[in-house]
């Protein structure tokens, strides 16, 4: 695997993928085809079928158990059909959400443990995590507030109207993920304006992924 594998996470409305898309616009034309954007849950067509039974708000008889194992599921297709092979073909892959989000989510959010889901996407993943994961930091409330102010009504999800309860300890275990692995989980304050976050998430992905921006690479 030559390529290198970075993973955006956060609580609801922490701007991840505003970021990534102006993080994109930037790097596309640096990179071209030597880059890869995609999210969890979804980046292919199998993926994304699951992301609409997950996130469906009629699907509220989901227990939280097939809702981990559906996660799970639809990240080993995108492993196996999206990342892995664009990490073999040595490109710069950046993923909206990856495992710790089911972590944060499902284990702490959902209360159904931490260690029982990190070891379910043991499974999943066969122990692949990302080299760089820049982690979204904001109270929960100021996230869903985002997304009451400017999210149309149709995209609002079925974790997005969870109540505040369940965000605040989605953000808990963020933080214990980050302190545990700070090599890995490299936190921005996502309070800060827009320009702010991307020029920090930048500066970050650059000095990971350093080959991809170095003359002549
Ligand atoms: N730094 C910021 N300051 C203020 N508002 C922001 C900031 N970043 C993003 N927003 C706004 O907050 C809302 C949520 O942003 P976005 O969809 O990027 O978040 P997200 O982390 O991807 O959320 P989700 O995980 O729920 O999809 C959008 O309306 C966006 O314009
Ligand atoms: C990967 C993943 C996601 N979630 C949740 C987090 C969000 O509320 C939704 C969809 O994500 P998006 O950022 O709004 O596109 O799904 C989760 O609970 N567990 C996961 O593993």
């Amino acid at each position: 695997m030559s390529g290198t594998f970075i993973s955006f996470e956060g609580p609801d409305g922490a701007g991840k993928t505003s970021a990534l898309r102006a993080i994109t616009a930037t790097l596309q034309p640096m990179l071209g085809d030597r880059l890869t954007v995609t999210r969890e849950p979804g980046g292919n067509a199998i993926s994304e079928s699951i992301r609409a039974i997950i996130l469906d708000r009629a699907n509220t008889a989901m227990d939280y158990r097939t809702e981990a194992l559906l996660y799970a599921a639809a990240r080993r297709q995108h492993l196996a059909e999206t990342i892995l092979p664009a990490l073999a073909a040595g490109q710069l892959v950046l993923c909206d959400r990856y495992v710790d989000s089911s972590v944060a989510y499902q284990g702490a959010g959902r209360q159904i443990g931490e260690r029982a889901v990190a070891q379910m996407n043991q499974f999943a993943t066969d122990g692949l995590l990302p080299a760089l994961t820049i982690y979204f930091d904001v109270p929960a409330e100021v996230g869903l507030q985002r997304i009451q102010a400017h999210r149309d009504p149709q995209q609002v999800d079925r974790l997005d109207v969870e109540k505040t309860a369940f965000h605040d300890r989605v953000r808990a275990a963020y933080l214990r993920l980050q302190a545990a692995n700070p090599q890995r989980i490299k936190l921005i304050d996502a309070t800060q304006t827009p320009d702010q976050v991307v020029a920090a998430a930048l500066t970050l992905i650059k000095q990971t992924a350093s080959g991809y921006f170095t003359a002549g690479a």
